[in-house]
């Protein structure tokens, strides 16, 4: 009793994959190895880093949903990570390298920190709790990634974002506001940043004020700009964080053509009041006062993230690669394609119904013409999730397999045939 859905792939492969929106600078991304042992040979094999490599670390952690993986597949300009509407697409951390010229940038995505009871009732995996916590141990620097659409959680950040915080204070973080294309009132951004950060960026008090300026050489843009006053001994320094919306496409309710500004002045004394930090006190705050910059960007059109990640280049110490020029992501060919499976479940499948999917691999071979053949089988719990899954005469199933298999063929660069069967767990 199962249902195939039809195989995908015949004819050559489109050629090289859509690159993200921003692909930042560097040579085009190699394929990712379709065996698992070239990918381990690939994975394993010494770097091949110049004479003075410079290295950073970057843990991406947020609430569910912020967004962390749709970022790291733009910083990496190819989809290497899976991305849904639902929450927990993520499952384990994973690893995206990124080279240019004599820097590493190693993202290590993790699943979205969430509390025990709510991983009980996803019936998530341990890993899913211990991966963000592990991630920060080797992290050099973190990004705190925050919904910036969701009225719910925008205001503050979570008991759990704010625990790993405080539990590794010695990390440099940054604050990133994404999901910035969903608002309409850009203004309220300087609110957010105000409460996210209790004030402090970098050590300084923030004043956030609104300054109204005609912009007169770009009348067709509407522009959010957040700058801090530069302190006596920089006065060159200005914070990155700068958004601009075209006004036309977005309607935005900001002033037409003006800038707001966020600024910081009479710096040391008031930063000195702030109370400090302990752990064990997250239950009594809402931020983090030890940002040391703040972003704001729109992940999914690439908006300013190539701006992040000229930040990150920045950021990089000396210090050698932990990968080979030519590797794109530590999770191996099998880890991507369940990924990239699990993740149409998650996007069509309605509440809780995809949580209780368990896919087993049948098939994972090269055929006659190089194509890579997969099948897959779908274990569900109950006979009326079968039926959702492989929906009206198949139709769900079909699609599902159709989209995978376009995604795993713009990561693996090769023809690819994906079968996918659904059956009830005996
Ligand atoms: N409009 C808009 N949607 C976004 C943006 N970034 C991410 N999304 C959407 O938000 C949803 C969640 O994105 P993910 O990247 O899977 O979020 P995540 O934080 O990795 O999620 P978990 O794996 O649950 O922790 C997806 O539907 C994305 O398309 C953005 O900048 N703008």
């Amino acid at each position: 009793a199962h249902a195939a859905a039809g195989a995908f792939g015949a004819g050559p492969h489109p050629g090289p994959p859509q690159r993200a929106a921003n692909p930042g600078p560097g040579p085009h991304p190699p394929p990712v190895a379709t065996s698992r042992e070239k990918h381990a040979r690939i994975v394993q094999g010494r770097p091949d880093q110049p004479a003075e490599p410079k290295v950073l670390r970057i843990s991406i952690i947020g609430a569910p949903n912020s967004g962390k993986s749709t970022l790291s597949n733009q910083l990496l300009g190819r989809k290497v990570f899976p991305v849904s509407k639902k929450v927990h697409t993520t499952r384990c951390k994973a690893r995206g390298v990124i080279t240019h010229e004599d820097t590493q940038l190693i993202i290590l995505d993790t699943p979205g920190l969430t509390s025990p009871m709510k991983a009980k009732r996803h019936k998530l995996e341990a890993a899913m709790l211990t991966d963000p916590w592990d991630s920060m141990k080797h992290a050099d620097l973190v990004l705190v990634l925050v919904d910036v659409s969701d009225h719910w959680t925008r205001n503050s950040l979570s008991l759990e974002v704010l625990k790993c915080l405080s539990q590794f204070p010695h990390i440099p973080s940054v604050l990133v506001l994404n999901k910035v294309d969903l608002l309409k009132k850009k203004i309220i951004l300087l609110g957010l940043i105000n409460e996210l950060t209790e004030g402090i960026v970098n050590g300084k008090k923030l004043k956030v004020r609104s300054e109204f300026e005609y912009n007169s050489s770009s009348p067709a843009k509407t522009v959010l700009k957040v700058t801090q006053t530069p302190p006596p001994e920089n006065r060159a320094r200005e914070s990155p964080c700068q958004l601009e919306t075209d006004k036309a496409q977005e309607g935005s309710s900001l002033d037409n053509s003006s800038d707001v500004k966020a600024s910081e002045s009479s710096l040391d004394t008031e930063a000195r009041e702030q109370k400090p930090y302990k752990y064990g006190d997250q239950k009594n705050r809402k931020g983090w006062p030890h940002f040391q910059d703040i972003f704001m960007l729109a992940a999914l059109n690439g908006e300013e993230v190539d701006t992040l990640k000229q930040y990150l280049l920045m950021q990089a110490k000396p210090g050698p690669w932990e990968f080979h020029s030519r590797v794109l992501t530590s999770q191996s060919p099998h880890e991507i394609c369940d990924n990239i499976i699990r993740e149409k479940i998650l996007e069509y499948l309605p509440l809780e119904v995809p949580y209780g999917v368990t896919q087993v691999t049948e098939l994972w071979e090269e055929g006659p013409s190089g194509e890579l053949i997969i099948v897959q089988n779908l274990v569900v719990p109950r006979k009326s999730h079968k039926l959702m899954l492989i929906g009206r005469r198949g139709a769900l199933i079909s699609r599902i397999a159709q989209e995978a298999g376009q995604d795993l063929m713009n990561i693996f660069l090769c023809d690819i045939r994906l079968k996918l069967k659904v059956e009830v767990k005996s």
